[in-house]
């Protein structure tokens, strides 16, 4: 795909228990960067609004109901296999008790300890213990 493409918006949620954990997938088989770690979410569809889709994502992958979500920040990556605009929504209410419905592994993290994940979520990774835990002394 070339880079001067239109990006893909991707909306992606980060579910944050009241302690700070934070919930992680690896994605599966088959896709690009496949065995990589991720926050849950996927491709926005045409016509659907980015919450909606994480919404959809969440009750597809997780089979949970999320309930509320705070847009948190945006990030763009040019991958070889796309250019991508994700939407990053912090989420602390939802319904349900996460499951794997598509065979993927999950996890729950404090700080984030497993690897590698995806180049465009790295940064994340240090501006969520910034606003978790603060700023390092
Ligand atoms: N879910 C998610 N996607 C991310 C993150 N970081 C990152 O670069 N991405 C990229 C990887 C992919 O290029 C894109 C998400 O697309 P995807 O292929 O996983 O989405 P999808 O589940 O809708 O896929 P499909 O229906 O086409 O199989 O966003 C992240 O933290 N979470």
């Amino acid at each position: 795909m070339s880079q001067d493409a239109k990006p893909i918006d991707v909306a992606v949620g980060i579910l944050m228990q009241p302690n700070g954990d934070v919930l992680l997938g690896q994605r599966p088989e088959g896709k690009p960067y496949a065995g990589y770690w991720e926050f849950p979410g996927g491709k926005v569809e045409p016509g659907e609004g980015i919450f909606a889709a994480l919404q959809r994502e969440f009750k597809e992958e997780l089979g949970i109901e999320v309930l509320d979500g705070e847009p948190w920040c945006g990030v763009e990556h040019v991958y070889p296999h796309a250019h991508v605009r994700l939407h990053f929504y912090i989420s602390r209410q939802w319904r349900g008790e996460p499951q794997s419905l598509e065979g993927q592994a999950f996890a729950w993290q404090g700080s984030v300890g497993v690897q590698p994940l995806l180049p465009a979520t790295i940064p994340l990774i240090q501006w969520l213990d910034q606003l978790r835990y603060g700023e390092p002394a």
